[in-house]
């Protein structure tokens, strides 16, 4: 499939991001390639995925476009998500069509800027698709204006400067939506059908979700906290 086409195929679509880090109860690349299999069959566009085995998993159980990360930590690194050129590397030979990295305007822990990083993956990769996984208003424009393929709200309330902005924050995909030309996808603390409407409503291209749907503890925990509330006000 050419990348414009990809690209239109995630329009007014939900990709399931199915992710379950080693610390995390269905850590397994199978359980991911099933949930992918779920989602698919649920009407799903495309799944997002972490890591090699992950992604060679779920490209064997289905034919949906795959936006690809490698999650590491780095020593003084505030930088988790497809940080260097070794991770893009990973992505790409897993199958990934599309590559989410870190898109801020943080230092990468090898000493690169974004703009050199967008570069080296061009310029590597000419024919993979860039998706910018940004945290506010600023670095989407920044992202946009050097030419990525795709922007993601997913690290909105996930970087030092955004941690009390409350998830999601669909009125950054408003003015992201409403200003730059690149397709913005809504990710990031989507739970609600409400949330989805308003996300689709400000103008996203489409909506990314994972917890809610791939993350059984963290559902639990949601429903245990509301009884918990109620038992309190008794
Ligand atoms: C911040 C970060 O590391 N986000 C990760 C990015 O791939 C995933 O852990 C999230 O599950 C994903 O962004 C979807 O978001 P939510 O799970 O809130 O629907």
């Amino acid at each position: 499939m050419d990348n414009y086409k990809l690209i239109e195929e995630l329009r007014g679509g939900l990709v399931v991001s199915c992710q379950a880090l080693a610390d995390e109860p269905l850590h397994s690349s199978f359980i991911m390639s099933k949930m992918a299999l779920a989602a698919k069959r649920g009407g799903a566009v495309g799944i997002r995925a972490n890591g090699f085995e992950d992604i060679t998993a779920i490209r064997q159980e289905v034919e949906l476009p795959v936006i690809g990360i490698v999650k590491k930590d780095y020593p003084d690194s505030p930088i988790y998500i497809t940080a260097t050129m070794k991770e893009v590397q990973e992505v790409v030979e897993a199958g990934a069509e599309i590559v989410a990295i870190d898109g801020t305007n943080r230092v990468r822990p090898n000493g690169q800027l974004l703009e050199e990083f967008y570069v080296d993956i061009r310029n590597t990769y000419p024919n993979v698709l860039i998706m910018a996984d940004i945290s506010t208003f600023e670095e989407g424009k920044k992202a946009s204006e050097l030419g990525v393929d795709l922007i993601a709200t997913t690290l909105c309330g996930y970087t030092d400067y955004t941690k009390n902005v409350a998830l999601p924050n669909t009125e950054l995909v408003k003015s992201l939506s409403d200003q730059l030309p690149t397709p913005v996808m809504a990710e990031g603390g989507y739970w609600t059908l409400e949330d989805v409407e308003q996300a689709m409503m400000a103008g996203a291209h489409g909506c990314i979700i994972g917890s809610a749907i791939t993350r059984p503890m963290e559902i639990t925990k949601r429903f245990v906290g509301k009884i918990a509330e109620l038992k309190l006000m008794e």
